[in-house]
């Protein structure tokens, strides 16, 4: 039989899994959405055929109950489907610093899962660390871990590591983006075009990706190929260090990692 899906919240995020979710052959009669922006719901029913509804009735009959609104509206969330919650149902939180005890205490007997993902996996190229709550069976388990693997690689991870992974690969995408706009910008203060500055950076953060994953070699041996003595690389990267680049983007990851502890 197939497994029902219910998406509370059809953000960027609960937009992201459903559209990973249907391309994966779900089908849009499997899954219901609660979201609360009408001008968002609408757009959701056209785009996908799926039902945008309440969150009570959105839960009602859910095998799978993912839960991708904001932080600060999970408890609320929480308190108005306690009740509406099948007891075989299985609750994912995607929210950035929700911990598992926080839901178990709001949903009595529910089995928990706690996820983190990130935005590529609207491409299919997704990062999930997930973890199981105190109830959750290894089957339950199996069962979060093949629907986040619709949107890409999944691992399961102990909930204390979940702030880092938050900082890592959930926040991580923004840094390339960052890294992206830099690159376009150096591009053109050397003399590039806007368009042509654009394409050699994504192809180039595309191609250093692809490269990372499927080679043997770690990042610091990749980094050392293509950095000649005295090359052009080796003016970059020491530019970097002088200015503190390295140093910035780890503080950058370690407040990514001390917030989320915060929104806990
Ligand atoms: N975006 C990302 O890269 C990542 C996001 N996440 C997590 O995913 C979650 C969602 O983030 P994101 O998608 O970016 O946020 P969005 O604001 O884009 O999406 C949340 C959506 O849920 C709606 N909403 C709020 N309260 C309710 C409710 N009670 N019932 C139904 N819908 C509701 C919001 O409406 P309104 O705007 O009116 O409040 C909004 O449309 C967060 O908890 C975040 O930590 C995790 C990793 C990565
Ligand atoms: O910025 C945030 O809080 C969310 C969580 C990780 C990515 N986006």
């Amino acid at each position: 039989m197939s497994t029902r899906i219910a998406i509370l919240g059809g953000g960027v995020m609960g937009g992201t899994l459903l559209s990973a979710l249907l391309s994966a052959g779900h089908a849009p009669g499997d899954v219901v959405v609660g979201e609360k922006l009408a001008e968002r719901a609408e757009e959701l029913r056209e785009q996908f055929g799926v039902t945008v509804t309440g969150n009570v009735e959105a839960v009602s009959g859910a095998d799978v109950v993912l839960v991708v609104v904001k932080p600060q509206d999970v408890p609320s969330l929480l308190e108005e489907i306690a009740g509406a919650v099948p007891p075989d149902a299985t609750v994912v939180s995607l929210a950035a610093g929700i911990r598992i005890a926080t839901i178990e205490q709001a949903l009595p007997g529910v089995a928990v899962v706690r996820a983190m993902p990130n935005t590529p996996a609207l491409v299919g190229a997704g990062m999930f660390g997930i973890s199981p709550g105190s109830t959750c069976t290894d089957d339950r388990l199996e069962l979060v871990r093949e629907l986040l693997a619709t949107g890409g690689k999944v691992v399961v991870v102990d909930e204390s590591g979940q702030d880092a992974v938050t900082a890592v690969s959930g926040s991580g995408p923004a840094y390339v983006f960052y890294l992206a706009e830099a690159m376009i910008a150096g591009g053109v203060e050397a003399g590039l075009d806007l368009e042509t500055a654009t394409t050699l950076a994504t192809q180039t953060i595309v191609g250093a990706a692809k490269l990372l994953d499927e080679s043997d070699e770690d990042a610091a041996e990749l980094r050392r190929r293509v950095t000649s003595p005295n090359g052009t690389t080796h003016a970059a990267i020491t530019t970097f260090d002088e200015q503190g680049v390295r140093d910035g983007l780890v503080a950058g990851v370690l407040a990514a990692a001390r917030r989320s502890e915060e929104l806990s």
